[in-house]
């Protein structure tokens, strides 16, 4: 099996687009930096809206392979190479938004066994060995079904593997610091009507948004704004982009930031901190 470098990081998402929207920036900082970054994707996310005219025919499992598309497109533009679907393609269905019928699919990700899948997540722990992983907080930052669940695998899986023989040293949460919010949804407002969207979304919109407090790790992602930029054009059923701003198919706008935070929740650290791997000896056998 061919070596993987010393410094692996495993992001788990729940839909094409959640990647780029929360990780682009880190995940094209790393792969940059010659670190192996993994992403496993829940979902095929064929329930989603679909913005461009011209694409609103795609439906059900020809938008999931749609979306299957940009989503490789996506991790190409951020240099990722290493990209997987949880249990393969359409293993587990898009649940729609909370509170829908569509929650009540057998076959959807938040009908999911959690053991099952996390068995499967934790297959992928112990063939990459990485000694980071990234997820959504218990709320999956913004309460929808597949990120609720992304979570709970998640955290079922870093257990899992804990007794299978891998420890992930840190988990981390994907988070945005509410003093960085604010300031960045007071500029929204201010550019608003120069911006082809025709609302602007609020602080309650944007998933994680939490006190400053809890932040522990700011990665700083400026250096690879066009690489994020990149990955977030190239899910165009899900995603407008306006620079600085973007919008989802609710055509709120929201900022796009290229300053990426993270809350610490397993392993050693402490706030203040600039990159993931702080603290680890990459040395060890791991
Ligand atoms: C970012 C994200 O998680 N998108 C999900 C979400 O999509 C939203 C949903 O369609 C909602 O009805 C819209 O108002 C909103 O603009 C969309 O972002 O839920 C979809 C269905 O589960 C999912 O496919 C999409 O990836
Ligand atoms: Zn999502």
């Amino acid at each position: 099996m061919t070596e993987l470098p010393s410094r692996r990081l495993l992001l788990v998402h729940a839909h094409p687009d959640d990647e780029s929207i929360n990780n682009g920036a880190t995940m094209a900082r790393y792969a940059a930096e010659g670190a192996h970054v993994t992403l496993v994707t829940c979902t095929l996310g064929e329930r989603g809206e679909v913005i461009p005219p011209g694409l609103r025919h795609l439906t059900g499992a020809a938008l999931g392979a749609h979306r299957r598309g940009e989503l490789a497109a996506a991790v190409s533009a951020l240099g990722v190479t290493d990209a997987r679907l949880l249990g393969g393609a359409g293993r587990y269905g898009d649940s729609g938004m909370m509170g829908l019928a569509d929650n009540d699919d057998p076959g959807c990700f938040w009908r999911a066994d959690v053991d099952e899948a996390a068995g499967r997540l934790a297959e992928v722990i112990l063939e990459v060995r990485p000694q980071v992983l990234v997820t959504y907080d218990d709320d999956g930052g913004y309460g929808h079904p597949d990120h609720i669940q992304a979570h709970r695998v998640a955290m079922r899986a870093v257990d899992l593997a804990a007794e299978r023989g891998h420890r992930i040293a840190k988990v981390y949460w994907n988070r945005v610091p509410r003093s960085v919010a604010d300031a960045a949804f007071a500029r929204l407002q201010d550019e608003l009507s120069a911006l082809p969207f025709d609302k602007g979304a609020t602080v309650d919109d944007v998933p994680g948004v939490v006190a400053d407090e809890r932040i522990t790790t700011t990665i700083d992602g400026t250096a690879y704004a066009a690489a994020k930029t990149a990955a977030m054009r190239a899910h165009a059923t899900q995603i407008e982009v306006a620079e600085p701003y973007f919008a989802l198919s609710n055509e709120l706008a929201q900022p796009l930031f290229t300053t990426e935070y993270y809350e610490l929740v397993r392993g050693p650290g402490q706030r203040g901190e600039t990159d993931l791997f702080a603290g680890l000896d990459l040395g060890e056998a791991s």
